[in-house]
């Protein structure tokens, strides 16, 4: 078996992805898809901890734009993610794979309420935690919930998994010119406004010393390859 560079990791995996070609929601085959990915984590001996996004259904600010409650939106923006969680524990499960979901909010007819101490002895089992309902505040995102969950649990790296493959000058989705950055500081990201991943979550994996890795979820194997030490997506560490 290939020596692993990272043994535990939280990976968070964006919702929006989730919707595939669609608008909204989740395309069962790209639930598979990213299921798949995480069992050849698990294979390869990864200790795997999951958060997940809740941008295919609701995002607390959208909803705020268009007239609700703050709060409100929020809420529904963490059960949205309490949903893809469920999703994603359908999926590994129907690959033999044992994964608690384990949320910030208490909903205890649907899964287990988060408990650091039983997260970590889950992961020395074998089991894929799946953290939903983001930090269980309002006016927080799942990226600072995965920066938050990687830091309690002791994770060796934080990857953001998403829809571009790291991180770059400016978004690459609305600027063509934008150039790609593979290593990089926190304090770079913070400085030059990159907002690949929120501020508070950055600023969390600076304190704590985190590295960070931004890369693709769509693009196939990769996931294995990084935690085989190869240079996949962007690194954001100290020193840049
Ligand atoms: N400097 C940048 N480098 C890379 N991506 C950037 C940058 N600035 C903005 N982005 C955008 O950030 C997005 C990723 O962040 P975002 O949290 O919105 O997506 P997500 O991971 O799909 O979220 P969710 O899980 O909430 O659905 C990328 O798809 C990209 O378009
Ligand atoms: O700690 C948290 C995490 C999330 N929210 C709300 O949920 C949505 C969906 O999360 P994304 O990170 O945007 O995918 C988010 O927009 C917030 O509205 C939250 O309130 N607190």
């Amino acid at each position: 078996m290939t020596a692993l560079v990272y043994r535990r990791i939280l990976l968070k995996l964006s919702g929006e992805a989730l919707m595939g070609e669609g608008t909204h929601g989740i395309d069962p085959d790209v639930l598979e898809r990213f299921a798949h990915e995480v069992q050849a984590l698990v294979e390869a001996g990864s200790q795997v901890a999951l958060v997940i996004g809740g941008g295919n259904i609701f995002r607390g600010a959208g909803l705020a734009a268009r007239g609700m409650e703050r709060v409100t939106g929020d809420h529904m923006g963490m059960l949205a993610t309490v949903m893809n969680a469920l999703a994603m524990q359908d999926a590994l499960e129907r690959l033999g794979l044992a994964a608690p979901v384990m949320s910030a909010l208490q909903i205890d007819q649907v899964c287990e309420g988060y408990g650091r101490r039983r997260a970590i002895k889950h992961l020395e089992c074998g089991r894929v935690v799946i953290f939903a309902g983001g930090t269980g505040n309002p006016l927080f995102t799942t990226d600072s919930a995965a920066s938050l969950r990687a830091i309690e649990v002791g994770a060796d790296v934080l990857i953001k998994a998403t829809k571009v493959d790291g991180v770059y000058s400016a978004d690459p989705v609305t600027d063509p010119t934008a150039t790609f950055y593979p290593r990089l500081s926190y304090d770079q990201v913070l400085q030059q406004d990159l907002r690949v991943m929120d501020t508070t979550a950055i600023v969390l994996c600076r304190d704590h010393a985190m590295p960070l890795r931004v890369m693709n979820i769509n693009e196939t194997g990769a996931l294995l390859r990084l935690i085989r030490g190869e240079d996949v997506g962007s690194l954001v560490v100290s020193e840049s």
